[in-house]
């Protein structure tokens, strides 16, 4: 376990201290006192404990006799031990959290830290961890500084148990302890018979229980099992005993003192349970970020006259705060001075130590061959091998989300082929016919048309036209009654007048707001003449074009291009999606970190939290809006026919439909990456169905049902209609996607306020 890799052996410190610890019992040990304990006995009046005093404290204890008790007080050579901090300091931003900090973990014992909450215990071992670097001081930990190339800290010689306890809930006991002796590259036998033991002497419950299904103790339990797993020559404890009963409180400190009476073992532990650290063999005793006493539990309490540890360390904090106060009234050498002395760095006090805590002693320097260096940055592959088998037994825990993965491309595709690019169908067109024989050209040539894409409404003249203007047709084609007569005359003369030419022509009014139905039809008329022509006229004709009149368009322009009809559905789309993003994962994450269950507690409604959703998210989008209507109006040049506070109310209410939608997903699923998975795989579908990308009226017939149903295509014709017809509400196809939304708005909301209700 202790035995260094052959990455170790090749590295070269100059010191070696872990080469020469020696096991220390905690009996022979007296006491490390602190300055303010020391200053205090000393009947020292300008003794101080603060979190800048550390600096003062330290220079005091140089001089005085103090210094001569400590250092006779020193257990044994500096090199014992497992961890050392030297004037380590650590600050988030402005706030210094660690503040000249100096600690030593003997070797092979115990070390209880403790310290009131906030003063900085997590954010020390996250420092000795190596997972926070420090702003300055040095640390050495297990005889190198964390993360030093070659060096297992952090790796396999250490086990640290967060304060978080980040565990996977998906795993069961067994895949999480597995997990973490892959990682630690412990063979099958050597982690079952860790697992075996470990899940007897925590009292787990069957390795097959899965982690989201445990307490709150047993899920501590368990991270306490993963930092014990590989037998760390250094266990990294914040907070193990939180939650957990009294009788497995013992076991745990029990087992604690089994395993570091080797003296192979080392253990620095946080726990707000005060007492329980006396069973340390050394605690240090924490406040504003430095230590105001460290040493056996038995000496800080003798030194304090106290019968429990809790007494000393409120003793401790009182003469802290004490001295604090007198020291905050003397400006000179108050705080001004002290944090300065912080930020130059040249303060080279000790403030509690004894054990050669020196600003003298010299930082050891250490240094790593290349191959050791290189072997250290590149990437291993029993931990990338670890971490791939997590992610497919997670998958292997969610069936559902992983089918819906290996489905979605399909779908995708699948829709896009059937419902891009295609032909319209049954695209409805009057048909002005004033030729009443049946022998006539006009009907000759109609009868050439394609009926499964154009379904021809014969009319008169007026009601074609009434028909088209109210969009119930995409376009009239109009026959003059002497058609035939005009076009045999234009195929059988060389010039012939304008009226005859008008006359023989078919005319034909489209409507040009959707542009690939307009498109479709010139294409089907040209069609459809051109088999008219060779069918009936052969090649004696003197028709040098077909005989069809485009007319300038009912609506729109002949001229209109794909972006004009794509941008209303686009940006219902994106408004819709954008904010189904902000909402999809709000109830997933406050469900996780138990914010949801608090508000129910105090009170809230699960409707109440659907609205303040609604309400909040409202603003955002409503910004999102007045932006994109500025882009696409005043940079892009889109046409608006109609009334804006039409258009901007239809996009809000959108926007309102993807929040709604958005409830529904976070309400209904418990994971952030099922969440995702949902709002980004109906995306793409819904994009295509719902005709706007490419026109409804191309869209096969099962699947045209399901694309009317769905939120945004009637939304966007109607707002297609407003833009580019100029409509009002009075108009059906307008009403009707505002009625659509308004209905998905209510059903989203009321699924999800029911989802949420059903789940509490
Ligand atoms: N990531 C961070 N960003 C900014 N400040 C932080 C961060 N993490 C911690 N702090 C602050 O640093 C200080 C020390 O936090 P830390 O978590 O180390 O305290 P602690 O002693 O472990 O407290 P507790 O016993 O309650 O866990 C606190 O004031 C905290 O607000």
């Amino acid at each position: 376990m202790c035995t260094p890799s052959g990455s170790e052996a090749e590295m070269q410190p100059d010191k070696t201290p872990r080469n020469r610890r020696t096991a220390l019992k905690s009996s022979s040990r007296p006491a490390l006192l602190s300055a303010a304990m020391a200053a205090e006995a000393a009947g020292r009046d300008d003794a101080t404990a603060g979190p800048e005093d550390c600096t003062e404290m330290g220079e005091r204890l140089k001089d005085g006799n103090m210094k001569a008790d400590l250092e006779a007080a020193l257990p044994a050579g500096r090199e014992d031990f497992a961890i050392q901090c030297r004037d380590v300091c650590r600050s988030y931003g402005k706030l210094k959290v660690l503040n000249n900090l100096n600690l030593t973990v003997p070797q092979g014992q115990i070390y209880g830290l403790l310290g009131p909450s906030g003063c900085g215990k997590t954010t020390l071992l996250k420092c000795i961890v190596g997972t926070l670097k420090i702003s300055r001081g040095h640390i050495t930990v297990l005889g190198k500084p964390p993360a030093f190339p070659g060096h297992d800290v952090p790796g396999k010689m250490v086990g640290y148990m967060p304060q978080e306890l980040a565990l996977y809930n998906e795993f069961t006991i067994g895949d999480t302890l597995t997990f973490f002796g892959r990682i630690h590259g412990l063979t099958r036998k050597e982690t079952k018979a860790r697992m075996d033991f470990l899940i007897d002497f925590l009292d787990l419950p069957q390795k097959t229980s899965l982690v989201r299904n445990l307490s709150g103790g047993q899920r501590r339990r368990v991270s306490l099992g993963a930092a014990l797993l590989q037998n760390p020559e250094l266990l990294i404890l914040d907070e193990p005993t939180v939650g957990v009963d009294p009788v497995l409180r013992s076991k745990i400190w029990q087992h604690l003192v089994e395993i570091v009476r080797t003296g192979k073992v080392s253990v620095i532990i946080t726990t707000h349970y005060i007492e329980e650290a006396r069973q340390a063999n050394v605690v240090g005793l924490m406040r504003n970020g430095c230590l105001l006493a460290e040493g056996p539990p038995d000496a800080v309490m003798k030194q304090h006259s106290a019968t429990t540890l809790e007494h000393a360390f409120l003793q401790l904090c009182e003469t802290s705060d004490q001295n604090g106060s007198k020291r905050g009234s003397s400006p000179p050498g108050g705080p001004l001075e002290n944090s300065q002395s912080f930020e130059s760095g040249k303060d080279e006090s000790r403030p509690i130590l004894a054990v050669g805590a020196g600003a003298a002693e010299e930082v050891p320097k250490y240094s790593a061959d290349w191959k050791v260096r290189a072997r250290h940055f590149l990437p291993k592959w029993r931990n990338i091998a670890a971490l791939m088998i997590k992610t497919m037994v997670r998958m292997k825990r969610l069936p559902g989300s992983l089918c819906f993965q290996f489905l979605l491309p399909v779908i995708q595709v699948s829709l896009i082929c059937l419902c891009v690019g295609g032909d319209p169908k049954g695209i409805q067109v009057a048909v002005v016919n004033n030729e009443t024989s049946p022998t006539a050209y006009s009907q000759s040539l109609l009868s050439f048309l394609d009926n499964t894409s154009v379904q021809q409404v014969h009319l008169s003249h007026e009601e074609a036209f009434d028909g088209i203007y109210n969009a119930e047709y995409w376009g009239v084609i109009g026959f003059g009654k002497n058609f035939t007569s005009y076009l045999t005359k234009r195929m059988i003369q060389r010039q012939v007048s304008r009226e005859v030419v008008d006359g023989g022509s078919v005319h034909v009014w489209l409507d040009f707001t959707n542009r690939q139905i307009a498109l479709m039809l010139q294409k089907k008329l040209h069609e459809a003449f051109q088999a008219f022509v060779d069918n009936k006229l052969g090649s004696m004709s003197y028709l040098v074009s077909l005989p069809i009149k485009f007319e300038e368009p009912i609506y729109g322009s002949l001229n209109t291009d794909f972006t004009t009809f794509v941008t209303p559905g686009a940006v219902l789309s994106i408004t819709f999606y954008l904010a189904v993003g902000l909402t999809a994962l709000s109830f997933v994450l406050e469900r996780k970190e138990g914010l949801l269950d608090r508000c129910w507690v105090a009170g809230v409604s699960s409707l109440e939290t659907m609205l303040a959703h609604l309400f909040s998210q409202l603003f955002v989008i409503s910004v999102q809006i007045i932006l994109l209507l500025l882009f696409i109006l005043l940079v892009f040049k889109m046409p608006n026919e109609g009334s804006l506070v039409l258009v901007i109310i239809l996009i809000v209410l959108q926007g309102v439909t993807g929040i709604s939608f958005g409830l529904v997903i976070s309400s209904a699923i418990d994971d952030e990456q099922s969440a995702n998975q949902a709002a980004l795989g109906i995306f793409y579908p819904n994009l295509i169905i719902s005709g706007i990308i490419w026109p409804v009226e191309c869209i096969p017939y099962p699947l045209r049902y399901l694309s009317l149903a769905l939120p945004q295509t009637y939304a966007s014709e109607a707002l297609r209609c407003i833009m580019y017809r100029g409509w009002g509400l009075s108009r059906m196809m307008v009403w009707r996607g505002f009625a659509v939304t308004l209905g998905w708005n209510t059903f989203f909301l009321i699924l999800a306020t029911v989802i949420l209700k059903l789940r509490t």
